[in-house]
């Protein structure tokens, strides 16, 4: 999908993040284009997930502006923020899903306590976010332990969809999965957006989740982005981590993997 720069719905500017005197950010600029999935990389502890937290507002930052919809997140008040913030869904790295409710039961949660939803019409929109993430109706009823990996997280996507979100946060979400799982999950995300239209800022160290589902990617590094654009571009980019990571084995391998689809690289061309 191309998306259009002037259709930033999400503008990150001069962004400062410290903890202590370690800094994490440092005039860190960043935009998310409606209706995009963003890859966001960098090598580990480069603060890809300070960076999410701080858009959606669970670290406040130190420095910098981060603006969502038009809105100075900073500025608002604690009400308006807050249905802001209903317009993000967020899938974190460890799952994050209740071990003690069901499935139906996780989903319906923010559809009791943020709209305030009966149970029964709260789990009757469950079950349809369930079976939008492909879970079987016979999983409704079950807890996260009774599930595969690839299920908890089609089980935390659905949760992360139950508000409809028009931002969609997701930090690492295919971690821990075998490479079909992987393979499936990103296909599943690509189909939700191109149906529903949100916008995606996933952050991955998975490079086949680049080339099958990202219209651009953000590198991290040295406290900024290095870049943010085509992963074509991106990966042409003469830095010593680029090289590493998507032109050592595993960076040739997805790009080999994808090049039937995306049709052949700049050089062969
Ligand atoms: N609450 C915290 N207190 C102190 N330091 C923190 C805190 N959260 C994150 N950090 C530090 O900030 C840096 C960036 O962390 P972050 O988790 O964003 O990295 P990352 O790029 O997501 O890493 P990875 O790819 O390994 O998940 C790390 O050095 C981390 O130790």
């Amino acid at each position: 999908m191309v998306t259009d720069a002037s259709n930033a719905i999400i503008e990150v500017r001069a962004l400062t993040n410290r903890f202590g005197d370690f800094v994490v950010h440092e005039e860190l600029d960043l935009d998310i284009r409606r209706g995009e999935i963003l890859g966001v990389v960098g090598g580990s502890g480069t603060g890809k997930s300070v960076l999410l937290r701080s858009i959606v507002g669970l670290k406040r930052p130190d420095g910098g502006t981060v603006r969502v919809f038009g809105e100075d997140l900073q500025r608002l008040t604690p009400a308006h923020r807050t249905r802001l913030e209903r317009r993000f869904g967020v899938l974190f790295q460890r799952g994050a899903l209740f071990t003690s409710l069901n499935l139906q039961e996780n989903v319906a949660l923010p559809l009791i306590e943020h709209v305030g939803l009966s149970r029964p019409d709260a789990e009757r929109i469950a079950r349809v976010k369930l079976a939008l993430t492909g879970l079987p109706p016979s999983s409704a009823g079950l807890r996260p332990d009774a599930l595969s990996g690839g299920m908890v997280k089609r089980a935390a996507l659905a949760r992360a969809l139950a508000l409809d979100p028009e931002v969609l946060f997701l930090d690492e979400p295919t971690a821990g999965l075998d490479p079909i799982g992987a393979a499936a999950f990103d296909r599943l995300l690509t189909t939700l957006r191109d149906a529903l239209g949100f916008s995606v800022f996933l952050v991955t160290h998975d490079l086949d989740t680049l080339y099958s589902c990202c219209d651009r990617v953000a590198v991290i590094a040295d406290r900024r982005v290095l870049a943010a654009d085509t992963l074509e571009v991106v990966a042409s980019i003469d830095d010593p981590w680029v090289r590493d990571y998507f032109h050592g084995p595993r960076g040739r391998a997805a790009a080999d993997a994808a090049r039937p689809r995306m049709g052949p690289s700049r050089e062969e061309r």
